[in-house]
């Protein structure tokens, strides 16, 4: 790592940065009894002093500890999924068990329009994995300072912010172990299709008319890119979504793995996507994946 290291770390985490002392060997001390059970990557954005004091920046800095398992109780509630069945979390598990000895901790990000579901599905992929998740477009808000994107694209421009997600990725791209939910539009820069494809890239291709339901119901207040529509969060949200998709569609399908709503809603037999659960969607995702590492296709089943 070039430069200093100063001791101002910001944990982007589940450790309070108090928690994390820095030795005057410059190793990072973690409390104890981290880590009962698993090995994990943690991600630190450090305050990096290259050459002046005015060249300030923040970079994310990787290292593996042992870190406590979070329960699947907590992580349920936090993915906000509420009409699981009770064979569901078995079956994903399942699958992932059989997929892990192929994924050779290689990372998998998620790929997606917004509200495409990237964080629900991935923390239950990463929970079921045993992986990290991370949110990118958390991880600029932190490496920038700011507490949204909406405030990126304000203070800033959003060219400021993409060049700051294309960083956030290249520095993701050396870990391993790691569910990245990307921003909605990392997939219009190939040098951020270079960096994701260190690991499998996963697209949740959602219909327009379900994403902008379920943007419309937590508002589009935290979504820059929606601001400068006008009617009811419905309409905006599906007017910007179909010009967005229309720009970016086929960036997506440089994915290497797609999951579509309506093809597993056809396949479970609902008529509608909005009866798909998360850990539906999660499971659909980790069988696309194990179709692209060993080369098959579902037809072969
Ligand atoms: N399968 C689902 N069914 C219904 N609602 C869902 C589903 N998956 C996610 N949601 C809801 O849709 C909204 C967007 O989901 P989420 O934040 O996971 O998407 P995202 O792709 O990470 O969005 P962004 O790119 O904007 O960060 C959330 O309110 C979430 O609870
Ligand atoms: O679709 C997009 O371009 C965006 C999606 C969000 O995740 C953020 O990355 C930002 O609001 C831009």
């Amino acid at each position: 790592m070039e430069g200093a290291c100063t001791s101002n770390l910001q944990y982007c985490s589940w450790i309070a940065p108090k928690k994390i002392r820095q030795k005057p060997s410059g190793c990072l001390e973690l409390p104890q009894r981290w880590g009962e059970d698993r090995k994990q990557q943690m991600l630190l954005s450090s305050r990096i002093m290259k050459g002046s004091a005015d060249s300030k920046r923040h970079r994310l800095v990787g290292f593996e500890i042992n870190r406590c398992y979070r329960n699947s109780e907590d992580s349920a509630l936090e993915s906000g999924r509420t009409h699981t069945s009770v064979d569901e979390p078995k079956i994903v598990k399942k699958k992932a068990q059989e997929i892990s000895p192929y994924l050779t901790g290689r990372c998998i990000y998620l790929v997606g329009m917004m509200g495409s579901g990237k964080t629900t599905v991935g923390k239950i992929l990463s929970e079921v994995l045993g992986y990290s998740f991370f949110d990118s477009d958390k991880l600029v808000e932190q490496a920038v300072g700011m507490t949204s994107v909406a405030q990126i694209f304000k203070e800033h421009s959003e060219t400021f912010f993409r060049d700051n997600e294309s960083e956030v990725l290249r520095e993701l791209s050396l870990m391993h172990r790691l569910v990245v939910a990307t921003g909605g539009g990392a997939v219009i820069r190939p040098i951020n299709w270079k960096y994701m494809k260190h690991g499998i890239t996963v697209w949740l291709d959602v219909p327009l008319e379900a994403l902008a339901t379920r943007i419309a119901a937590v508002g589009t207040d935290s979504r820059p890119l929606l601001h400068h529509e006008s009617g009811d969060a419905y309409t905006k949200a599906l007017a910007r979504l179909s010009t967005l998709s229309k720009e970016r569609g086929h960036a997506y399908t440089n994915a290497d793995a797609r999951v579509s709503l309506e093809h597993i809603a056809s396949k479970l037999g609902h008529g509608d996507v909005c009866r798909l659960t998360p850990t539906d969607i999660a499971t659909e995702a980790i069988i696309q994946m194990k179709h692209f590492l060993l080369g098959t296709k579902e037809d072969d089943e």
